[in-house]
């Protein structure tokens, strides 16, 4: 087994340290085997955990595999990421959760825990076998529509009552979509100024607002997808304060970005939910900081050129992320370590249930951690990434932040920011 000594590492922001990987885990002492890394400078965080990431396959492996797609996760700091459901087929079997599960394990770069479909086909009309996959080699135990939101509210009542028996967790992509036919944007003066067809906030919040209320009454648990509004944020707010079942995530680029964007009419931008205003992304980010948002996801949405490149009507929706999402939110947040760590690693394991990630790194802990160069600035180059599409809105930006390695159950997947395989 693999040995390491990181030099004078600085642990969660707390003062320099040297810390022992032996085994696999958190050690006391270092064996005189260990390989020495000179880690003066660099922050130690528990290896981050992805609620929402888009693999691609099986389906559109032209635009990220399991493979790529864990590459850019461990390239980003991450050593757990959930797989959303809407691949083709749709992972709405135990045959197919097992498949990613099992591609997963071969590309050995981060834990790929894969998320079920709540319905058959997405299509919204029929629960999929949820205890089929969740009694599966790949023990799915959150399920999500996302792409699609579970629109019929008594389809949506059963899936919450069918998971509350084994602890499950719904996963709402919360969209009415009658309010959101032929939405090109956020609805807002931007999309009249540009005579886009708008996607109104409310069509958000309203689906939020009945989930909570459904999951109230079964007593089950619901995650709300990539909150992007204001008023998501006091819905959510309520719920928790009475007591609901509820967790909630925000993406990376709905902390940093804003529908003003769309006036570029560049389809890079083009992402469900859609960008919102400032004062929207004022709110998200103080409800990320209290924590009436729970986690950051990347929602990482990787689209093939062909699929972005083309006129903003056309366009796919989504953004990839995993390897920009620790940069941008240390662009938000600032070098405020725990609540980094709590927001993107401990909190997102813990609603996933996934031991072992999201540990406080002390010694007996298993070895999934990140090592982040908070002094370095990086230009992002999307030629540059390890994930199979180029679709990222930071083209040319300078983020704060490198991720110089990555380690799960005390490998390196990454060393000097490069990927070990
Ligand atoms: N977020 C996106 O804009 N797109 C996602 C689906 C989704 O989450 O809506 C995708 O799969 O491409
Ligand atoms: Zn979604």
């Amino acid at each position: 087994m693999s040995s390491y000594l990181l030099r004078g590492v600085s642990v969660l922001g707390a003062a320099p340290t040297d810390l022992a990987l032996v085994d696999g885990h958190i050690s006391g002492t270092a064996d005189s085997s260990a390989e020495v890394i000179d880690a003066s400078g660099l922050v130690a965080l528990p290896g981050l955990v992805d609620l929402h990431t888009h693999l691609r396959e099986p389906g559109r492996e032209d635009a990220e595999t399991v493979e790529t797609g864990s590459r850019a996760a461990a390239l980003g700091g991450y050593t757990a990421v959930c797989a959303m459901a809407n691949t083709s087929p749709v992972a709405d079997t135990a045959g197919v959760v097992e498949q990613v599960w099992r591609l997963g394990r071969e590309a050995g770069m981060v834990d790929v825990q894969p998320i079920g479909a709540v319905t058959v086909g997405l299509a919204g009309k029929q629960l999929a076998e949820l205890g089929a996959m969740a009694t599966s080699a790949a023990h799915v135990r959150i399920f999500s529509d996302d792409g699609f939101c579970v629109a019929d509210p008594r389809l949506m009542r059963r899936a919450l009552e069918y998971v509350k028996a084994f602890d499950g967790i719904i996963a709402q992509h919360a969209e009415e979509p009658r309010l959101t036919e032929g939405a090109q944007m956020h609805e807002g003066e931007v999309s009249t100024r540009l005579g886009l067809t708008g996607w109104p906030a409310v069509a958000e919040e309203a689906i939020i607002a009945r989930d909570v209320l459904l999951a109230e009454h079964v007593g089950s648990r619901l995650h709300v997808c990539h909150v992007s509004t204001a008023g998501s944020v006091e819905v959510l707010r309520q719920a928790k304060a009475r007591g609901v079942r509820v967790t909630a995530e925000v993406t990376p680029h709905h902390l940093l970005l804003t529908d003003e964007l769309a006036a570029s009419y560049n389809p890079v931008y083009k992402v469900n939910p859609p960008l919102r205003t400032a004062s929207d992304v004022h709110a998200l980010r103080e409800a990320l900081v209290e924590g009436v948002i729970d986690v950051v996801a990347t929602d990482h949405a990787p689209h093939a050129v062909e699929d972005k490149e083309c006129e903003w009507a056309y366009a796919r929706p989504g953004m990839v992320g995993l390897e920009t999402a620790l940069p941008v939110v240390l662009s938000v947040l600032g070098e405020r370590w725990d609540l980094i760590a709590d927001r993107m690693s401990r909190t997102p394991a813990r609603i996933a249930g996934l031991t072992g990630h999201g540990t406080d790194l002390s010694v007996g802990s298993p070895a999934n951690l990140t090592l982040v160069d908070p002094s370095a600035r990086r230009v992002v180059d999307p030629a540059e990434l390890a994930s199979r599409s180029r679709n990222t809105p930071y083209a040319g930006t300078t983020l704060p932040g490198r991720i110089v390695a990555t380690f799960l159950r005390g490998v390196p997947t990454v060393l000097d920011g490069k990927a070990v395989k």
